[in-house]
């Protein structure tokens, strides 16, 4: 059975997820601050824009009007999209008080209702025909309340997996934290990507790694990766080893990076031929 894959269209992580990743995946993007989160679905969502697709950002973080001009400032103006009627941002953060939020068009009044957040959800998703979504972040809905945490993914998981969407969900984690956000949550996603930031010999580095990812063959290394002016780039060929304190970013067997490429072309040329 061929799976259908959904380009991150981030420059080298669709060859580290063997093509992309699996329609209607539900994916954990965890990571401690600064790590890349936001900026990482984000482009996950302008790269969908620019090819036909559909997408929903959930703010629960942010001002929606922040989130537009930070995205600006990586080339990606969203407005248009939004005018089109194919991109949304759901407001989860202002609770709809202030002027600039009576503008916008999806408000959940109490981002601490999660049965409101998933009917604003629901509606966006069906008025645009959204084809991707991420939420910033998920641990804003259980943060003080542990114990929903699965509940809270799964019910996210059933309207926006229900609905043909492929989406990521942002996991914040301290950063000396070894997991991803709790084990309900951890288990009920059907994809784990993990963003660090570490300082090794007083230099700060990126990597990233999958750790699990339902329905396709990824890489199970650690990769480096920049955040550039025009967003992450991900250096699949690459991959970060720490040796007594010291990291060494050394090259990925040739014959390991062929296969990813080839298997990330073939992708690329279904997805042509259906857009
Ligand atoms: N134009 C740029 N060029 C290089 N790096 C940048 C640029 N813009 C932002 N960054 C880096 O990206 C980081 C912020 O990334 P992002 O907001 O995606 O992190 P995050 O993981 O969502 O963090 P948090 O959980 O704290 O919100 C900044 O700390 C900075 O290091």
């Amino acid at each position: 059975m061929i799976v259908k894959r959904v380009k991150t269209g981030i420059p080298g992580m669709d060859e580290i997820l063997y093509g992309g990743i699996p329609e209607r995946n539900v994916v954990l993007l965890s990571g401690g601050p600064g790590t890349g989160k936001t900026i990482f679905s984000q482009q996950f969502l302008w790269y969908g824009l620019e090819h036909g697709e559909p997408g929903i950002y959930v703010a629960l973080e942010e001002h929606p009007v922040q989130i537009r001009r930070n995205m600006l400032q990586f080339g990606w103006d969203v407005r248009k999209y939004e005018k089109k009627g194919t991109f949304a941002i759901i407001d989860a953060f202002t609770g709809g008080i202030g002027e600039a939020a009576k503008r916008e068009k999806y408000v959940v009044r109490d981002p601490t209702d999660v049965h409101m957040l998933v009917d604003v959800l629901r509606e966006a998703i069906r008025d645009l025909g959204a084809k991707r979504a991420a939420i910033d972040s998920v641990s804003t809905l259980y943060l003080t309340r542990p114990a929903v945490a699965r509940s809270v993914v799964l019910q996210l998981k059933r309207v926006l997996s229900g609905l043909g969407v492929t989406s990521i969900l942002v996991s914040q984690v301290s950063a000396t934290e070894r997991g991803f956000g709790g084990p309900g949550v951890e288990h009920a996603a059907d994809g784990i990507i993990r963003l660090d930031l570490d300082e090794y010999d007083g230099e700060l580095y990126r990597s990233l790694i999958v750790w699990k990812m339902r329905g396709t063959k990824h890489s199970m290394r650690r990769h480096p990766f920049e955040i550039t002016d025009k967003g992450i780039v991900v250096f699949y060929d690459k991959v970060l080893r720490v040796r007594a304190g010291k990291a060494y970013v050394e090259p990925l067997n040739p014959e390991v990076v062929r296969e990813m490429e080839e298997a990330s072309k073939k992708t690329e040329d279904v997805y042509e031929g259906e857009v």
